[in-house]
């Protein structure tokens, strides 16, 4: 198995360009429509507080959200479980986002953000985890043009591939992706689409990168003071947002 992941990572520069000219091309077409903002911005009574989770396949993220919501009381919005429910309530939609999730392909930014907005309109709570968003700069433009918000910090959950295939190999709850072909297609797409993200916004100074190797507890206490420096700014109230 390991010597699958080793000689991936060989390819991966190969595939790495293609994968990169296909999503710049969906991104100029995005842009190209949306020089207004699509399907109206999300308004609140109290200004949200957002917060990015972030980080390769199988690195833990759904974990640590779990114990985020425990602690300090936030909604998680896993994006993949939005869609995993949109496939399995046979939406219209659904049978296209199957399709993406075999091939570890990212369902077209439209779909994904429409199903967070929708969350995040009914939710009564203003802090939220997004888990495992944006995942492409599509995906990141694509909510800040239909939300019109941006995070206020950004997780990134750092993990070597070795770890996490073998994280991701004995999950064991019935993954449709959760097999060494649709994982060795996510870490490409990991690496040539969500890496630039998670590079923006170091560049903004909003990210924390974590090292996600150790238990599960040993990861939070990375988590925990991030959260603790942030209590003051959750409490606030704002006006209506409207960016
Ligand atoms: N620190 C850890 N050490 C060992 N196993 C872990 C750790 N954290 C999570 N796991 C296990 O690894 C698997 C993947 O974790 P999790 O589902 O949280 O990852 P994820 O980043 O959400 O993955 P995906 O992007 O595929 O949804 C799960 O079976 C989980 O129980
Ligand atoms: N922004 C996203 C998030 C996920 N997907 C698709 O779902 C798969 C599983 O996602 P997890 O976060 O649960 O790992 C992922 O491989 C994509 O196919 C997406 O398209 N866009
Ligand atoms: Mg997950």
């Amino acid at each position: 198995m390991w010597r699958r992941v080793i000689s991936l990572s060989s390819s991966i520069s190969s595939s790495k360009s293609t994968l990169s000219n296909q999503a710049a091309y969906r991104l100029k077409v995005w842009e190209s429509l949306t020089t207004e903002p699509k399907g109206g911005i999300v308004s609140w009574d109290k200004t949200p507080f957002i917060t990015f989770v972030l980080g390769g396949p199988g690195s833990g993220k759904g974990t640590q959200c779990e114990k985020i919501v425990e602690t300090f009381g936030f909604t998680h919005l896993s994006a993949g479980d939005l869609l995993r429910r949109e496939i399995a309530s046979n939406s219209k939609d659904g049978t296209m986002i199957l399709k993406a999730v075999i091939e570890g392909k990212i369902v077209p930014s439209e779909v994904t953000v429409k199903l967070i907005k929708k969350e995040m309109e009914s939710s009564d709570n203003v802090k939220f985890l997004i888990d495992g968003f944006p995942r492409t700069e599509e995906n990141r433009i694509a909510f800040e043009q239909m939300i019109g918000a941006e995070p206020n910090i950004v997780l990134y959950f750092d993990c070597p591939e070795k770890e996490m295939v073998e994280r991701v190999l004995s999950r064991n709850q019935g993954r449709v992706d959760d097999n060494i072909n649709t994982m060795e297609k996510r870490l490409k797409v990991f690496e040539a689409l969500s890496l630039p993200v998670i590079n923006y916004y170091s560049n903004k100074g909003k990210l924390h990168k974590i090292d996600a190797v150790g238990t599960v507890d040993e990861i939070f206490e990375q988590v925990r003071p991030i959260f603790d420096a942030c209590k003051d700014n959750w409490s606030t109230t704002g006006d209506k947002m409207r960016i």
